[in-house]
């Protein structure tokens, strides 16, 4: 069942200059988010991403189409009403967005005060908000004594202290190193799987996806351009800007850069095969080109894991009887994927 339903949304914004053309942020998005997932979206500034995940929580007003969140049709709401559909999401930033004056523990009990809970129960859920962060020890410290790490956790506790069912984090790591982005996706990916929460995930990093979405959205001038299962997209895009972003995190395909150096390098047609898990095609291929008499030498490559599936490239240079080799990639061409390079 959908948490998120838009269809044919359009979020227009007036032109920046007189006279000028409308600027579509959004440009004709249709996505569905079911309970459970951790839906990324992906692109770069200006892709429109941000729009979207204002529009879903309803700080911004489409132009025309339908959002239905949580069963609720948000487009023509009031703000009253609205307020109550955004009760059911947490929202987490780049910037963290703590208030700075008050202790961590009174920033995770800032949305259930405002949610008017009695005192004991607030108490009792930030501590328990505070144990499933690993905060308990930071109860009464302030934001500046804290890293970013754990600023984005105290976030995290905040966001999820009136128990949403629904956690939007827009770029929630782009601030912090490699090794705090682990630990804080490690965290989210614990806010999925144990609390239950669906979580819809705006970054233009792919390494995020890779290591936490399900299913992932490219968004492009305002539209998106692809969608799919993560395995699907990252050994597989179909679209240029799919394939670039793929291309930042994915190893062993060859840039045009390198296929040109391969090929000043080496003597014979340079071939990659790429692979999926679920198919024994990679032992296929050695099989076929031993067969036809191809003397082949690997020359670049490399294996990716997603979420426990295996992807490939093997980049080879062959050599042999010419008429011999194309037949060779034919028949290869009937069971793996085959892009020589010219
Ligand atoms: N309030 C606004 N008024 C006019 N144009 C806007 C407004 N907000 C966004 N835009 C335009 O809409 C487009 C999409 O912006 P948006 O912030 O959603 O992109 P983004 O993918 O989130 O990028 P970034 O990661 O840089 O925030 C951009 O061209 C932007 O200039």
């Amino acid at each position: 069942m959908s948490i998120v339903s838009m269809t044919d949304v359009v979020k227009s914004y007036p032109p920046s200059q007189k006279g000028g053309a409308p600027v579509a942020a959004i440009d004709g998005v249709s996505v569905e988010v079911e309970r459970g997932d951790v839906y990324g979206i992906i692109g770069y500034s200006g892709a429109g991403k941000s729009t979207l995940v204002r529009l879903v929580n309803g700080l911004e007003k489409a132009t025309s189409g339908s959002i239905v969140v949580n069963g609720t049709e948000i487009t023509s709401l009031k703000e009253r009403s609205m307020r109550a559909v955004r009760g059911d999401i947490g929202m987490i930033f780049q910037q963290f967005n703590l208030f700075n004056s008050k202790t961590v523990a009174k920033n995770v009990a800032y949305p259930l005060e405002v949610a008017g809970r009695p005192a004991a129960e607030i108490t009792g859920r930030v501590a328990e908000m505070l144990a499933f962060v690993g905060l308990s020890d930071k109860a009464k410290n302030y934001p500046d004594q804290l890293s970013g790490g754990q600023k984005q956790r105290v976030g995290i506790a905040r966001a999820l202290a009136t128990s949403p069912s629904l956690l939007l984090a827009d770029e929630a790591t782009s601030a912090l190193d490699p090794e705090t982005t682990s630990e804080v996706l490690s965290l989210l990916d614990r806010v999925n799987r144990e609390l239950g929460v669906t979580i819809i995930l705006i970054t233009h990093e792919m390494d995020v996806i890779r290591s936490l979405a399900t299913k992932v959205a490219v968004m492009d001038g305002g539209r998106i351009v692809e969608r799919g299962d993560v395995f699907d997209v990252f050994s597989n895009p179909q679209n240029p800007a799919s394939a670039r972003f793929v291309s930042t995190v994915v190893q062993g395909v060859p840039s045009p850069v390198e296929v040109h150096t391969l090929q000043a390098r080496h003597n014979g047609r340079i071939v990659t095969f790429s692979f999926r898990d679920g198919n024994d095609s990679q032992a296929q291929v050695f099989l076929d080109l031993a067969a036809a008499g191809i003397r082949f030498e690997l020359v670049y490559g490399g294996i990716n894991d997603i979420r426990g599936r295996a992807f490939g490239h093997l980049t080879l240079v062959l050599q042999g009887d010419d008429a011999a080799l194309t037949a060779a990639l034919a028949q290869i061409a009937t069971h793996s994927e085959v892009t020589e390079a010219h």
